[in-house]
């Protein structure tokens, strides 16, 4: 089994579990369920309060084998934090794959069912994911379960390609103990599914 371990970022309540459940689930608000099949994917859901330190952040998640970083489209509280996520993953030069450095990182501007209370233009995102080397989305937990599914297993499948999984594996810390680091660090609850 080939394990993938991603860093699903974000300020409080921009949607990290719904779009986790989307995908695991098909459903906007459900019940969790184990992914099945070859691959299994640990998505650790992770709510920035305040911008963390750089070595924090560092040693924190550099475990993950790729990062989405996610906003809300109607809060521009929450886009101006992931710009921060961003930066910081780049200068901590975290989720650089040697064949391309944007595989690693999306940025993902949810809640595009709400575009009639939109703060953060499409453009915004689309220049910030351009001028960071990161994969841009838009997309709705809500209402676009395609584009959720198509979003997570191109990040998976990305991940897989990596080659970071292989050399962490042999690492002792396990992904149980990586979460409770995160929690600690964060001091913020923390969903795993
Ligand atoms: N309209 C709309 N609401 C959404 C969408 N995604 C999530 N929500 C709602 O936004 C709220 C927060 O969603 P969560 O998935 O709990 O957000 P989170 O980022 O995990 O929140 P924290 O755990 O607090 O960090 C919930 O009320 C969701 O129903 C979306 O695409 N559209």
């Amino acid at each position: 089994m080939n394990d993938i371990k991603l860093a699903v970022l974000g300020g409080e309540g921009v949607g990290k579990s719904a779009l986790i459940v989307r995908f695991l689930t098909r459903r906007f608000i459900g019940e969790y369920a184990s992914a099945s099949g070859k691959q299994h994917v640990l998505a650790v859901c992770v709510a920035l309060q305040a911008c963390e330190g750089k070595s924090t952040l560092n040693d924190q998640i550099h475990w993950a084998d790729g990062f989405v970083v996610v906003y809300d489209i109607s809060d521009r509280s929450s886009f101006i934090k992931a710009k921060a996520v961003v930066h910081l993953i780049r200068e901590l030069n975290l989720g650089v794959a040697k064949r391309d450095a944007d595989t690693l990182v999306f940025l993902v501007g949810n809640k595009q069912d709400l575009c009639h209370v939109r703060e953060v233009r499409r453009e915004e995102g689309q220049r910030l994911a351009a001028e960071s080397q990161c994969q841009f989305y838009e997309l709705s937990a809500a209402e676009h379960y395609q584009e959720v599914v198509l979003m997570f297993s191109k990040m998976v499948h990305n991940a897989s390609l990596g080659g970071k999984s292989k050399e962490r594996r042999r690492r002792p810390s396990g992904s149980k103990s990586m979460a409770k680091l995160i929690n600690n660090v964060f001091g913020k609850r923390r969903k795993s599914v």
